[in-house]
């Protein structure tokens, strides 16, 4: 019950169209219960007693009733399907925001597949019940209580006898309850694991396909496959026990009203229309109580699937936005003092102790071997990362004190490879800036030297790109994305190993872009090349998230440490200096 009270803010602001579909609800059962009563009327009244005068009238009731009930049941049902898309929509509506809100933290172990199982079958599940397992539920409580408040009208001793089998239905359905939820859980969990190996083959296809793992890709996901069919089995195994076990008990029951309620007959207690209505109404109980096994079975996976969705909506938000009072355009001035990150769950610190100062406008350099924090810098200064210790401050405001969007929208990047979405490559460009004009974009894209290519493509801007950008070089995709920068018009600028993926003719093309880029904002430039960094006004050499060296090319060329042999290897005789232990 924890789930759906958690979940209530979604569902109860509709509760009105629930309350109309159960009122319809109300008719539909109390006409139901109406057959063996007219039943027990015809037999005993009109055959019995031989009134068949009463034909007509009992035909026109019945054909009233019988249209109030199919106007009802229309309503009935429309109105409990209204309700429960209205609910979900908004559910998914904030589990969509809370996903854009969630941190790198989250998206670091949850899986694509998962989370778009939860997005779909969960909220579905979650809708079902809200559209028909609850109003199952109440039409259940319903038809059995007003069929024995008939039963016992008729004859007391025989509904007692009824009655008798009640507690033998509710153990069943209680024992079968508590296997068949957490069997649904796994069932859930098994079809995200699945998505998952779908998604991860399919994003992953480039590599799959050239290092020809195909059979091995085949053989991962018949696992996982094989996995969610033998849970799917097990599942089925509990399920298909329970209705031959509940129809059996039911079957007993109707033996013993048979007996006890023919004897009644005969001793003249009953009368025989009565007796008839009776085997009618006991299936009135025992079809809803079995039926109540399917609720329960509806509400343990909506349970199930509300607790993922929960997983979602509560999970943390560590990097707290400050909205505060937005300032025009940040100058861009970057300054760390004593920053010290160790992502989570990680023993080793990614850095460790950085301070450094960035005035508007000038270069920054990060060179280091991989995995010596380059990357991890900047994602403090975005507040992808929180550090653990020290500060981050830009134009001398610490950057907590910032409204995220502000900050973020302040801070352009170019990396190694840049996501592009399968829409035009208008769009693409205008990304970060969708109020952007035609004129602004194509000026960006010159900039960027990328006009002329685009052009080149059979509907120029408008051209619709594959996804993940398929259909353009990398170093197309690359001049996208820096036009795509360019437009953002950002104070500061990280180009995380922008140029490291194409080759040399591509990348002086990238490189007169990116200086066209830069000029103006606080740039970090992040490179294996030093051909790519040498112009920065100071360059950091990293070493094991710490600062080993800093100052400019030409000092450091000097000075024996990394720097130097880095520009060794790349500029001198490799062979001879990789022969030689570093310092
Ligand atoms: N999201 C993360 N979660 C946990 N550890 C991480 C994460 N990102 C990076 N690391 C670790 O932090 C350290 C620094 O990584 P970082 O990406 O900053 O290095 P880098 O210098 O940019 O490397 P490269 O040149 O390969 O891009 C590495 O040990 C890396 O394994």
């Amino acid at each position: 019950m924890e789930t759906f009270k958690k979940l209530k803010q979604f569902y109860w602001p509709y509760k009105s169209w629930l309350l109309w579909s159960l009122f319809a609800l109300l008719f539909v059962t109390g006409i139901t219960v109406v057959y063996p009563i007219v039943l027990q009327v015809t037999i005993d009244k009109v055959i019995i007693d031989g009134q068949y005068s009463w034909i007509p009238y009992i035909s026109a009731i019945f054909l009233v009733l019988m249209g109030i009930k199919a106007v009802a049941t229309y309503f009935h049902q429309y109105l409990g399907d209204y309700f429960g898309i209205k609910a979900v929509y908004t559910l998914r509506e904030a589990l969509y925001k809370k996903l854009q809100r969630l941190s790198f933290r989250y998206y670091d172990n949850a899986s694509t597949g998962d989370i778009m199982s939860k997005l779909t079958a969960d909220v579905d599940g979650f809708r079902f019940f809200l559209s028909f397992g609850f109003s199952e539920f109440i039409r259940i409580v319903l038809l059995i209580t007003v069929s024995l408040s008939v039963m016992f009208y008729y004859s007391v001793p025989l509904a007692l006898v009824t009655m008798a089998a009640m507690p033998f239905l509710i153990v069943v359905v209680f024992r079968f309850d508590r296997r068949v939820h957490p069997a649904f859980r796994k069932i859930r969990k098994s079809y995200g694991k699945l998505n998952t190996r779908v998604q991860e083959n399919i994003s992953g296809m480039n590599t799959v396909k050239s290092l020809s793992r195909e059979d091995f890709e085949v053989e991962r996901f018949l696992n996982r496959s094989d996995h969610y069919r033998q849970t799917y089995i097990a599942t089925s195994n509990i399920w298909a026990k329970f209705f031959p076990l509940m129809e059996f008990i039911g079957n007993v029951c109707v033996v013993a009203l048979l007996a006890f309620g023919g004897y009644l007959v005969t001793t003249g207690e009953l009368q025989l229309g009565e007796l008839v209505a009776f085997f009618s109404l006991v299936w009135y109980i025992l079809g809803p109580l079995m039926n109540f096994g399917f609720v329960i079975n509806l509400f343990s996976q909506s349970k199930a699937s509300g607790e993922r969705l929960l997983s979602i909506l509560e999970e943390d938000e560590d990097i707290i936005n400050a909205p505060s009072a937005k300032e025009n355009k940040l100058k861009g001035s970057v300054s760390f003092r004593d920053v010290t990150l160790t992502y989570p769950g990680e023993e080793e610190r990614a850095l460790s102790h950085i301070t450094f100062d960035a005035p508007a406008g000038t270069t920054v350099g990060l060179i280091g071997a991989t995995g010596s924090g380059k990357t991890s810098l900047t994602q403090v200064l975005t507040r992808f990362y929180e550090p653990e210790s020290g500060q981050v401050y830009v134009d001398g405001k610490p950057v907590e004190e910032y409204d995220l969007q502000q900050l973020r929208r302040n801070i352009g990047f170019v990396l190694q490879e840049s996501f592009l979405f399968s829409t035009t490559i208008k769009e693409n460009i205008a990304y970060g800036n969708p109020l952007a004009t035609e004129s602004e974009i194509i000026d960006s894209s010159k900039r960027a030297q990328a006009h002329e290519f685009i052009m080149d493509t059979p509907y120029g801007y408008d051209t619709l790109l594959g996804e993940r950008g398929m259909g353009l070089s990398g170093g197309q995709k690359q001049r996208i994305a820096i036009a795509r920068a360019i437009l953002v018009d950002p104070a500061v600028l990280i180009l995380d190993d922008a140029t490291s993926a194409v080759d040399m003719d591509t990348e002086f093309k990238i490189q007169m872009a990116l200086k066209e880029v830069m000029s103006g904002r606080t740039t970090f430039i992040i490179a294996h090349r030093i051909s790519s960094l040498k112009h920065a006004d100071e360059i950091l050499v990293l070493e094991n998230g710490e600062i080993a060296e800093r100052g400019k090319h030409e000092e450091l060329l000097t000075n024996g440490g990394i720097y130097q042999r880095i520009y060794d290897i790349q500029y001198k005789d490799k062979e001879k200096i990789m022969k030689t232990s570093p310092r």
